[in-house]
């Protein structure tokens, strides 16, 4: 057989990229379940996105090899409409979060992320939906995240090009002029592929503003002095310009997942942390790469 032509084979190539991250984030997916959850949890988060998909078939499964005691029930929080939609579809029973017992846990949520930092800080919200998800990540005792290779970036703006943040929809010019004045070169409001059906709305039916800024630096950049971080020439440390952007009036909730982790947050007495106590990298060799990482006082 004549071989290949370099076309042919840079085609195939990229025919095979997008099976090779299927693949990565499904073989993620069962590592993070089979580390993180078991049968006896009552209440369970569920993110939203592609990959979460793979945790919720990996739950199924795992529940269908380890059912729980009888009587005992799985609760699955979802973080959303696609997520609801998900948990459903695998036979699997959803509870909004308003009905979680006041007194209970949420042992674990499992979730995606658009890019993860080395300090474990996310981007969230490519799919529109980080409000929510937030919520359950800081009611639930830890967060697990689950992602591909693309998503692992030393920092934030790396790779992934904007900060996710939902806005009120009456507040929307107000808050793109305030994130302009932040440094923010070009912040888009997020609209349809088709423009003529106008912006894209959450799940609360409120607003998404894409902001671009410059590389963020991390915690750990800022104390090796590799700058202030506090938006001199645009550029920001995670933690500050997450605060900085949640406090713009109209802003419900930024696409930045930051500051401590759940476990961090108990040994602190916080209410809940919305970093990952863990993130499972699906690497391109069909291996994963755990990453953890602590900043709790000693
Ligand atoms: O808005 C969507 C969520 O924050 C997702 O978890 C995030 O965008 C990652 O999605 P995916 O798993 O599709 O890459």
């Amino acid at each position: 057989m004549a071989p290949d032509s370099a076309a042919a084979v840079a085609a195939k190539a990229a025919a095979i990229v997008p099976e090779a991250i299927e693949a990565a984030k499904r073989k993620a997916a069962f590592a993070a379940v089979k580390a993180h959850f078991t049968s006896t949890m009552s209440f369970v988060g569920i993110g939203s996105g592609s990959t979460i998909v793979y945790g919720v078939e990996a739950i199924k499964a795992h529940l269908e090899a380890n059912p729980p005691p009888p009587g005992h029930l799985n609760w699955f929080i979802p973080t959303g409409w696609n997520s609801k939609k998900v948990i459903e579809a695998a036979g699997l029973m959803p509870l909004t979060l308003d009905s979680v017992p006041a007194n209970a846990e949420i042992e674990v949520c499992f979730d995606g992320a658009d890019e993860v930092d080395e300090e474990l800080n996310c981007i969230k919200g490519g799919g529109a939906c980080l409000f929510q998800e937030k919520l359950v990540a800081l009611r639930s005792k830890k967060f697990v995240c689950i992602a591909d290779y693309r998503k692992a970036q030393r920092r934030l703006l790396t790779q992934w090009p904007t900060i996710p943040i939902e806005v009120a929809p009456i507040a929307q010019a107000a808050v793109i002029k305030e994130l302009r004045a932040l440094g923010s070169a070009n912040p888009v409001l997020r609209e349809h592929t088709l423009s003529k059906t106008g912006p894209i709305q959450t799940d609360q039916s409120f607003y998404i503003v894409d902001a671009p800024f410059k590389t963020l630096l991390t915690a750990k950049d800022v104390a090796r002095g590799v700058g202030k971080g506090q938006g001199e020439d645009g550029v920001w440390e995670v933690n500050t310009l997450a605060r900085r952007i949640k406090d713009i009036n109209g802003v419900l909730e930024v696409g930045l997942f930051h500051g401590v982790n759940g476990e961090e947050a108990a040994k602190l007495g916080l209410q809940g942390g919305q970093k990952p106590v863990a993130v499972y990298f699906g690497l391109e060799s069909g291996e994963i790469e755990v990453q953890h990482y602590s900043q709790t006082p000693k």
